[in-house]
Order: C-alpha cells, then structure tokens, then sequence
C-alpha cells in the first residue's frame, strides 16, 4: 500500500471507531477484509488509528472536525507532515483538502484541547493529581514503552538480553523492576523470537512486575482477580510457592495453562465455589478491575468511553471484591490491593474505606507509579489484621 493509502485506510477505520465500534475489533475486520494488505501496512494503520486516539481532541482543531478524515489531517500536523502531499485523490490517496481544510486553525489552541481528556475528566485530574495533572495527561498522548518480564524460573538477565539480541530484539534494564527490560528495537518480531516462544521472557509492563516484586514472601498466595494471569505467572516464577488463579470470569484465564507451560510454572486455578476450601492464604492479591486511567496510553479509546457512572460503579465493584477477598486471608497474612489506575478515587479512597468498614486492619504500606517512559501509571497497598 501507498503511504496515502494507508492514510485513506485508518480515515475508514476512524469512522468506524466513531460510530462506537471497538477499535480492535474493527481492525481485525478491516485486516480480514483487505488480504492485500501485509503486515507492514497492517502495523502503520494500527499506528495512526491509536496515535489518533491518544489525541483526539487536539487531532479534531487541527483538522478542524472530529471526522476520520479530520482526525488524520490533524494527526499528520500535529506530526509536523502536511497533509496536502498525501490527500492527493490519487490511487487509493484520499481525496484533495478542501479549502477550509488548508491551513490549521489560526492562534493558540485552547488549552481544553491539549489535555485530550474529556472536560470531566479534566476536573478529576486536577483535583486528584493536583500539580501532575497535566504533566500525567500529557504523558498518556505518547506511545507506551515495550516492556518485558524476564522469567527467572527459566533464564537469567544475561541469557535472556543475549537471545533477545539474537532475534534482532535490542532491549535495555528498566529500572523499576530488576527483571524489567524495555524494547529499544525490533518490538514486532519479539511474538517470533525464540526467547519469547521458549519461555525466557513475557511481556509485561513494569510497573506491573514492580507490584509483584514488592508482594511479601508467601508460601500459598491467591491471585484473587488473576485475568490472563500475568501476575500469577510473576509470582510462579519466585519458585517455592503455591500460586492460586481465580477470575470470576474463568474464560480470562483459558490462555493460562498454555502460558504456565511455557514459562516452566505450575499455577492452580479456582473455581469461586473452591476459594474458600482451598484457603486460607497467606498473600491474597487483587488486582482490581480499574478504570485503566494508568494504561490508556496502550488503550486510549477507554479514556474517550469512561463516564463518571462507569466510574462510580468501578469502585463499588472494588469495594464489594476487598470485602470478599479479605476473608480469605489468613492470621497474619497479607491482602494486597492493586489497580493500574492513577485515579485516587480507585487507589486510597478505595483502601481508607476498607479499613473504614474493616475494624482490625491497617496498612502497613502502599506506593504510586506514575505514567513514565518506564512503565504505566500504577497503585499498590499492603494491608494486614492488626494485632
Ligand atoms: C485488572 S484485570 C486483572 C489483570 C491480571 N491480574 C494481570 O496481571 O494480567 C481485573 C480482572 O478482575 C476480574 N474481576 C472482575 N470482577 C471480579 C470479581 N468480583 N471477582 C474476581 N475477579 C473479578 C476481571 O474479569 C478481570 O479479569
């Protein structure tokens, strides 16, 4: 495909995202629907669909509508491309700006526009994150870093970079988990490399890896909310502990035995029914449903979708799985609450009202991790029965 090919290509997608149809799924479709296209084309139109995402607002008064094709022209300036050169009408190009299409707006653009949140949003930032607001919402414009978990059950550091190098992978230490390394180069070939396919390495964000490094030491620990089970496995991998999965959605965790197998790991996943013959535990992890607001740079759609309702139901549900989960831990044993969101409202308001309900609990610890070019926004807090 041409360069204006694609472009025409991500203004349908766009359209289509527009309508309120997932971005993923449409891509898929769009790639079933257009064999021509290889994989190069297919990973530029992903590109541009997420980039524009990311930045949606400024992306529309720069290309003066929030259409698919106002959306791309205002990508490309904001990308500092003229779009005149591939709106072209040409082949597959699309067709020639128009004239109100010619130039960018004229002046500064409002500030409401650059923080590429919707205007609630932009309030609860604000209040929320106080002088790092804005900092933190210019930080989900950009791409998120690549990021993997070397799996120590199998590989060392050394070993791993070495294969990775091999596979034409080029990674660097990431320095919030000491098994932590962020892809430099050859991100799209790591699914084919030997060190991924052999179990060496997973992809897994830092920040995420981090909050398993912190968890305590436990003999039988319950990953309460494990979804595909990244934690799980990064726990697996300490060796000498008994790791429990449950998702109340037990088709989340289907691809798990495939990835336990990989990694050399043992995991025992849990129906509900079983959670409390099999406990308790001395380390019960839940990582909570979340808003996602520490991970929209990787899926920035959410942040278009989210509504304060949504909101408020989020962490109705995150107090409702604290209650049931603490239950199940035992004398001396730890509950650790973990959400990828930066939100305070999902973070501590959340744990502060557990303790509120909980006589005899206490946090005894709990850590922030801001969106950075290391690794996704992130909130953890140990909790313990006080004596
Ligand atoms: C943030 S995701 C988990 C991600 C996973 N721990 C990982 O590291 O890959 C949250 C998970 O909580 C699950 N969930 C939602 N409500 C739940 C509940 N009441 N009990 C248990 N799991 C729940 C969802 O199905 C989802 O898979």
């Amino acid at each position: 495909m041409t360069p204006a090919a694609r472009v025409a290509a991500a203004i349908e997608i766009l359209d289509m995202v527009g309508d309120g149809l997932p971005a993923e799924q449409v891509l898929t479709r769009w790639g079933r629907n257009n064999r021509f296209a290889g994989s190069k084309d297919r990973a530029a139109i992903r590109d541009y669909v997420f980039d524009v995402l990311r930045i949606q607002r400024t992306a529309a008064w720069l290309g003066r509508a929030s259409t698919g094709r106002g959306l791309m022209i205002g990508l490309l300036r904001h990308e500092g491309v003229d779009p005149a050169g591939l709106f072209t009408g040409e082949g597959h190009a699309p067709a020639p700006l128009m004239d109100y299409e010619l130039e960018a707006p004229s002046g500064d653009m409002p500030e409401s526009e650059a923080w590429n949140l919707p205007d609630w949003l932009v309030a609860l930032f604000q209040e929320g994150l106080g002088d790092e607001a804005a900092e933190t919402a210019k930080r989900l414009q950009s791409r998120a870093p690549v990021i993997l978990r070397v799996n120590t059950a199998k590989a060392t550091l050394g070993d791993a970079i070495e294969m990775l190098a091999q596979a034409g992978v080029v990674v660097e230490q990431n320095p919030l988990s000491p098994n932590a390394l962020t892809v430099l180069e050859g991100p799209r070939k790591i699914r084919n490399a030997p060190a991924y396919l052999e179990g060496y390495v997973e992809l897994q964000d830092a920040s995420s890896q981090a909050v398993v490094d912190a968890l305590p030491e436990a003999k039988r620990a319950l990953d309460y909310c494990a979804g595909g089970g990244g934690k799980s496995l990064a726990l697996a991998a300490r060796g000498d502990i008994r790791v429990f999965a449950h998702d109340i959605d037990p088709s989340r965790m289907r691809d798990l035995p495939l990835r336990e197998a990989r990694a050399g790991v043992e995991i025992t996943q849990l129906g509900t029914g079983d959670l409390a013959d099999q406990g308790p535990y001395d380390l019960v992890l839940v990582d909570a449903p979340c808003t996602g607001s520490g991970s929209w740079r990787r899926a920035p759609e959410a942040k278009w979708r989210l509504t304060s309702e949504q909101l408020a139901q989020t962490m109705a549900v995150q107090d409702s799985i604290l209650d049931e989960a603490c239950r199940l831990v035992s004398e001396g044993g730890t509950l650790a609450y973990a959400t990828c969101s930066i939100l305070p409202e999902e973070n501590k308001a959340r744990v502060d009202a557990f303790l509120a309900r909980h006589e005899g609990w206490g946090c005894v610890w709990e850590k922030t991790f801001s969106v950075s070019e290391n690794g996704d926004g992130f909130y953890t807090a140990h909790l313990t029965r006080q004596k």
